[in-house]
């Protein structure tokens, strides 16, 4: 099945930047995703990197008004299924595989895959999918590399993401075929372990102005 791109569009455009987070203690996923919604960030991606990461998404689907949760790292058919058992509203996956586009055949909730290269890129448009991670973005090449990638490819749009910050971030939002960047450097482990809760409100109200 294809993409459902006005889904994961919708999720793209809920801000410039989705957040991406390493949370630890689930007990951080509530005031870390108050802050991040009243900075004007509500997509927030929790990556199944560590191992209360699931139980982090329960809390923001059920206790954050305003919070669009979605899952990072997703890596397998298993994952995906507990992703969205736990209220993901979005998937995202560093990259592609058959299997895993299979299990996203198999849910509503949208998948946002990952691709590095033109081949990558095309073998999704193959499989109907037209919105995509860009990603590692800042290792893979860049801006410049991604601004390539525009003309021939043109009904591909990205959310790059890796090694995106503050100052990098205007020059992919400028270019034709991003809708959003994904970023961790608004609430950074150090910043979730230490209750940074202003601070991560402060960064995320600057991200939300960034022009695109
Ligand atoms: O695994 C996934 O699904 C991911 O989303 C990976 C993230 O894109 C990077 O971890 C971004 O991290 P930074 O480079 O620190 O901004």
């Amino acid at each position: 099945m294809a993409q459902d791109t006005a889904r994961i569009e919708a999720v793209m455009l809920a801000a410039p930047v989705i957040p991406v987070l390493i949370v630890d203690d689930p007990k951080s996923a509530v005031p870390m995703a108050q802050a991040l919604v009243r900075g004007g960030l509500p997509a927030i991606e929790i990556t199944l990197r560590t191992p209360r990461a699931l139980e982090a998404i329960r809390a923001v689907a059920d206790h954050v008004e305003g919070a669009i949760p979605g899952a990072g790292t997703v890596l397998d058919a298993g994952q995906y299924e507990a992703a969205v058992k736990a209220g993901s509203r979005f998937i995202v996956s560093p990259g592609a595989t058959p299997k895993l586009l299979d299990a996203a055949a198999d849910h509503d909730v949208p998948l946002l895959p990952g691709a590095a290269t033109a081949s990558e890129v095309m073998a999704l448009i193959e499989r109907g999918y037209l919105r995509l991670k860009f990603f590692p973005a800042e290792q893979a090449g860049g801006a410049a590399y991604l601004k390539s990638l525009s003309s021939p490819l043109s009904q591909v749009k990205f959310c790059p993401t890796g090694g995106i910050s503050l100052e990098k971030a205007p020059t992919y939002l400028s270019l034709p075929n991003v809708l959003c960047v994904g970023g961790s450097w608004i609430a950074d482990a150090k910043a979730i372990a230490s209750e940074d809760w202003s601070g991560i409100e402060a960064r995320a109200r600057e991200a939300a102005s960034l022009a695109r």
